[in-house]
């Protein structure tokens, strides 16, 4: 008996646990993505194998049948109680139906009783890794009839190519999201979510040859918490992690899209801001030292007072200037922060 015989009503037409099935199929990330070349030719490749004006792609969602590819017609979803694909996914590996409008369950279906009036009707299910019935590759004619032995085959090694071509897909979007992942994990410093420091200098570089091409200015920002060892001693180390945490967290909070907070060592931050001259790379600063100096930590109870100093270096086109002398600035003016008394900010060269 066909797949199809075995249903009596088409609304009641759902496999059993069909929550797995449609698990699987959102595992794959592939509804109402855009139309894909790959797919359209194996439609059509379906309608020569098979001598039939059309050939359907189709993934039987939840409560609607969302068509990925389609020759010979223009189609977009349907409901699900309104397509024979939603048989198709019943368990059977092929559902054929030879008059769609001489089957109780298909004959008032509107790809029946309205153009292109079709009439014959094979759907090849495509089974996910783990077993379950995803979608069809099916095939449609105006005329009754059914396919012969070998197209009937073809079809099937056909859907099998669909399916593959679903999984390479998966496959690819998984591994962009896992390089993405690894390349966040290399670049990005875990206690206080800032860049680290090789990507904050490899950054730098970047920076610095685009300010000397596009003769824009450069700005470095050099920040080292104020006896940030006596907080470790006084209240252990975990304490100082937190504290180190939470100024990561301010830092990323405030600065724009375009510049690059780092940890450049230990308890040192250093923010790269690009297009960004002295004067504007100052105020920043400014108003950074005033959060840090607001923001609140805790040993405990306790409120801990945490402050920095910092220094600023910072060239422009008309200067003749390299990554490692701009962060020497800014690291001098940091010097001369820590000596003025700390809780300051120090621009550019004496
Ligand atoms: N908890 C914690 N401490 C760190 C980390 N990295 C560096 N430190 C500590 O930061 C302290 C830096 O101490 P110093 O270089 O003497 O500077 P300071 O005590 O901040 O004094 P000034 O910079 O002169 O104001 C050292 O005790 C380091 O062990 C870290 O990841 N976590």
């Amino acid at each position: 008996m066909l797949a199809a015989e075995k249903i009596h009503t088409l609304s009641i037409a759902r496999p059993q646990a069909d929550q797995f099935r449609l698990a699987a199929l959102h595992r794959y990330h592939i509804l109402d993505t855009p139309a894909c070349e790959d797919f359209s030719f194996l439609t059509e490749l379906a309608t020569q194998i098979c001598g039939v004006p059309y050939a359907v792609i189709s993934l039987v969602d939840a409560e609607r049948v969302w068509i990925k590819a389609c020759a010979g017609m223009r189609m977009g979803e349907l409901p699900r109680g309104d397509s024979v694909c939603s048989l198709a996914v019943l368990g059977e590996a092929i559902t054929e139906i030879p008059d769609l409008s001489q089957d109780f369950r298909t004959a008032r279906m509107t790809l029946a009783v309205e153009a292109p009036f079709v009439r014959m009707y094979t759907g090849v299910a495509l089974t996910s890794a783990d077993g379950f019935a995803i979608g069809t590759l099916c095939v449609m004619d105006t005329k009754p009839g059914r396919l012969g032995e070998v197209q009937r085959a073809m079809l099937v090694k056909l859907a099998r190519q669909v399916m593959a071509l679903i999984e390479l897909r998966a496959n690819a979007q998984t591994l962009t999201a896992t390089v993405r992942e690894l390349e966040e994990l290399a670049t990005t410093d875990e206690l206080t979510g800032l860049h680290n420091r090789r990507s904050l200098l490899h950054r730098l570089k970047f920076e610095t040859a685009r300010a000397k091409r596009f003769r824009s200015p450069l700005s470095a920002v050099m920040i080292d918490l104020d006896h940030f060892k006596q907080i470790n001693d006084d209240h252990g180390h975990a304490v100082g992690d937190q504290v180190l945490a939470n100024v990561g967290r301010l830092l990323r909070e405030s600065v724009r899209v375009i510049d690059i907070p780092g940890r450049y060592g230990g308890e040192e931050l250093c923010v790269i801001l690009p297009n960004t001259p002295l004067e504007g790379a100052c105020k920043f600063a400014e108003t950074l030292r005033a959060k840090l100096e607001a923001q609140l930590h805790y040993a405990g109870p306790r409120l801990l007072p945490v402050t920095a100093s910092f220094g600023v270096g910072s060239f422009d086109h008309m200067e003749i200037a390299d990554a490692e002398s701009l962060l020497r600035q800014a690291d001098t003016a940091l010097y001369r922060a820590k000596h003025a008394g700390r809780n300051r900010v120090e621009c550019g060269a004496p």
